[in-house]
């Protein structure tokens, strides 16, 4: 798949061919057609091409891993995946795939050109070594065949700010401060790399383009409401150990104040930075309302509040994960338990990962082999579900119960559901 060096543009007037006629090949991205593609991204997502972030843009895709299809020098899919790190349990940060920007040209849906791509780039994470692919999918119904499965649930937060005071022994303490967005990312970018260890499911943000994404304010980006905000929480010694990015959402229609605040995220070393982020934020004058579109699914601000029903909750799938590498995954995270299990895996994609694993550990990673066995199975489930509790945040007796685990020596899914848990829930704060 080398760049095609007779591919140049066609003349303005010059028709494509008929879709049905077409025989689309698949490509890398090069510097030349980098800005092309990036147009194929937006018109696959039915969004504007903004070429004010071109520039970010060529920094956060890398050439070799951006592809999609063409026909002529017309890009009519694209794909691609960013060298990523994603904490699993245990406080380890394991290579992974962060796959994004997957578009199929309306004219060229349903004729197999996503599942081509996403082939080609399982195949590519596995050449590289990368033991998990993830993502966050745009509707939840493309990916379950190409074996992600949700790992990372996140909530939806909303309620009215007047109706959230705390309950009498909630500790508050320190202050609160907004800083300017460079001042912000020199205290937060070591309390972030620090705090991501206990929470699986966040992303490190080592380069500065992963900051910039996190960060991302284009006004397009802002949905009317202000620019991001940048909060930070020091504790009573004068330590930052905590911070939060948030908007303002301002109701002009509104005779009175009913303002909204809108947070991205909120990170707190312990529970006095975590409770007086949330404080400051719910008393912003003149706001009446706030939403958190991506609170993890183990927030603690219901049992914070007197009137835990006035925190409006609805939870919402988040991160896929899909094991590319079976035993290097498996030896990459630390479990809640010991276990002595044999785990077959039905992988129809990647058939390297087929087959019956033997998983021991007596907890910690550094502990843990795994090795194919001949042993007979005591727990048999597809590449789907083990990405799916992969991270802790969904029960193996769960998947079990609905009939999507087999069980084949009588207590073995509550010895590994066990294992596999975690006391943290994953959370992804990282949209790629
Ligand atoms: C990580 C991310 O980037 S998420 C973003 C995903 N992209 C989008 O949402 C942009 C808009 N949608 C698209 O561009 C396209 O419709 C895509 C990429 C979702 C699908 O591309 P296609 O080339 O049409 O998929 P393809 O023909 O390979 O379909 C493979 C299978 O998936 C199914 N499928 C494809 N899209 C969907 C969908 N949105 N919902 C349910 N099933 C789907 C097909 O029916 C087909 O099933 P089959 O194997 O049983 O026949």
């Amino acid at each position: 798949m080398s760049p095609d060096p007779t591919v140049s543009p066609a003349a303005p007037g010059v028709v494509p061919p008929a879709p049905h006629l077409a025989e689309p090949s698949m490509d890398h991205v090069t510097a030349a057609s980098f800005e092309d593609w990036m147009k194929a991204v937006a018109r696959g997502f039915q969004e504007e091409h903004h070429p004010e972030t071109l520039a970010l843009d060529r920094e956060v895709f890398e050439d070799d891993r951006s592809f999609g299809f063409r026909v002529g020098d017309r890009w009519v899919s694209t794909c691609g995946a960013l060298t990523r790190e994603l904490g699993v349990p245990g406080g380890f940060s394991v290579p992974t795939a962060a796959v994004t920007v997957v578009t199929v040209h309306p004219p060229y849906r349903r004729r197999g050109l996503l599942s081509a791509m996403m082939r080609h780039q399982l195949e590519d994470v596995a050449r590289r070594g990368e033991p998990l692919a993830a993502l966050w999918a745009s509707e939840s119904l493309i990916y379950g065949r190409f074996g992600y499965g949700p790992a990372v649930s996140r909530l939806q937060l909303r309620g009215r700010t007047r109706s959230l005071d705390f309950l009498p022994g909630v500790r508050t303490g320190g202050s609160v401060d907004e800083l300017t967005r460079e001042q912000f990312l020199t205290v937060v970018r070591p309390l972030h790399e620090r705090l991501r260890r206990d929470r699986p499911g966040t992303m490190a943000r080592p380069a500065d383009h992963s900051w910039e994404f996190a960060l991302f304010d284009q006004p397009f980006a802002r949905d009317g409401a202000t620019e991001l905000r940048h909060v930070v929480h020091w504790s009573e010694a004068g330590e930052v150990d905590g911070f939060a990015t948030y908007r303002f959402k301002e109701d002009q229609t509104a005779t009175e104040p009913d303002s909204e605040v809108r947070i991205n995220e909120l990170w707190a070393e312990d529970p006095v930075a975590h409770a007086t982020l949330w404080r400051y934020l719910l008393d912003l004058d003149l706001a009446r309302r706030f939403r958190a579109r991506n609170a993890p699914s183990d927030e603690l601000l219901r049992l914070l509040v007197h009137d835990a029903r006035a925190v409006g909750t609805e939870v919402l799938d988040a991160l896929y994960v899909r094991v590319v590498d079976v035993a290097a995954a498996l030896r990459a995270r630390s479990y809640a338990a010991p276990l002595d299990v044999v785990i077959e895996v039905a992988d129809d994609l990647l058939p390297a990962n087929a087959g019956r694993w033997r998983v021991r550990t007596d907890g910690p990673a550094e502990s843990t082999t795994v090795e194919r066995t001949d042993d007979p199975a005591d727990v048999a489930l597809g590449v789907l579900e083990l990405g799916t509790v992969y991270l802790g945040g969904v029960r193996l007796a769960d998947l079990h119960r609905v009939g999507r685990v087999t069980e084949h020596t009588p207590g073995a899914v509550a010895a590994a559901g066990t294992a596999f848990s975690w006391h943290r829930a994953p959370w992804c704060p990282d949209f790629f």
